[in-house]
């Protein structure tokens, strides 16, 4: 099978820091990807650099199949990856629905549209109200909603909605959970395993061991600035996880990058 998404050798300096030494990374159709490793081992560079917002000094990124290079996050975006930042890119004061259409509000058909540049408010709605309760997030009652007033998974949700209606290939989540309760954790979880149930595969960087360990079907370990090796959650116990991130454990000679 060939994978969606791939990383091939991404090298990336800050002056004397190397970021990124010579990281690769693979994501398959239909999985869940986690992206586990220590403080500054250089995951954020790596995502960054899967979503346009970071260029590479070397290497190269594969979607399906095919070399990008993308300059901007809005390429990225246009190419069909989607990314859930972990300060979630939201317009606090501006409504559930204007948010999942920021930056691809629809027009109105017609001349109204092209000419008059009117928003298809109604349409919107109507498609943000539709994905939401797709998603299983119908406890959003008002799409007209200012984001401000919810609850942080309820954003977390809106987020997740927005990437996983616009995603045409790829939805890569930035700590998801990080900032969230047991109970609101449980439902960005649940909608993480439906998105991926909709034929969506994601990168999911987490720190939260268990949480990887629930839903991840391969966990990539990063250190140093690359990948150390790829786990089944099965097949490993969290604490090896970790030792493997910290370096107090090699990874396992078969499975080491
Ligand atoms: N814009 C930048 N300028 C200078 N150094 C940077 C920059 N971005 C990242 N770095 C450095 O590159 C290394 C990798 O950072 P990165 O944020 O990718 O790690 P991380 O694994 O995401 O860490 P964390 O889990 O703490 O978020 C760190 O040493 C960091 O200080």
């Amino acid at each position: 099978m060939e994978p969606v998404l791939q990383a091939r050798s991404l090298v990336k300096r800050y002056g004397r820091v190397v970021a990124m030494d010579h990281a690769d990374l693979e994501l398959y159709p239909g999985e869940i990807l986690a992206v586990i490793g220590d403080n500054g081992a250089g995951k954020s560079t790596l995502i960054k650099a899967l979503s346009g917002a970071v260029i590479p000094d070397e290497g190269d990124i594969l979607l399906d199949g095919k070399t990008v290079n993308f300059t901007s996050p809005i390429q990225a975006r246009d190419a069909g990856i989607e990314t859930v930042y972990q300060t979630l890119a939201m317009s606090p004061a501006l409504s559930i629905a204007d948010n999942m259409f920021m930056g691809r509000e629809l027009r109105k058909p017609g001349i109204m549209g092209a000419w008059l540049r009117q928003l298809d408010r109604k349409k919107m709605e109507e498609i943000a109200r539709q994905k939401l309760s797709e998603l299983g997030l119908l406890t959003i009652q008002n799409i007209n909603q200012a984001v401000e007033t919810l609850s942080g998974g309820q954003r977390q949700g809106v987020a997740v909605a927005r990437a996983a209606t616009f995603g045409s290939k790829v939805v890569i989540m930035d700590e998801p959970t990080a900032a969230l309760g047991v109970k609101e954790s449980r439902r960005v979880l649940d909608l993480i395993m439906d998105v991926r149930a909709r034929g969506l595969p994601i990168v999911l960087i987490s720190h939260n061991m268990p949480h990887v360990f629930e839903v991840a079907d391969r966990i990539h370990i990063h250190r140093l600035g690359r990948r150390a090796c790829v786990i089944r959650p099965s097949d490993f116990s969290m604490s090896d996880a970790v030792a493997i991130m910290t370096g107090a454990m090699d990874p396992p000679e078969d499975l080491a990058a």
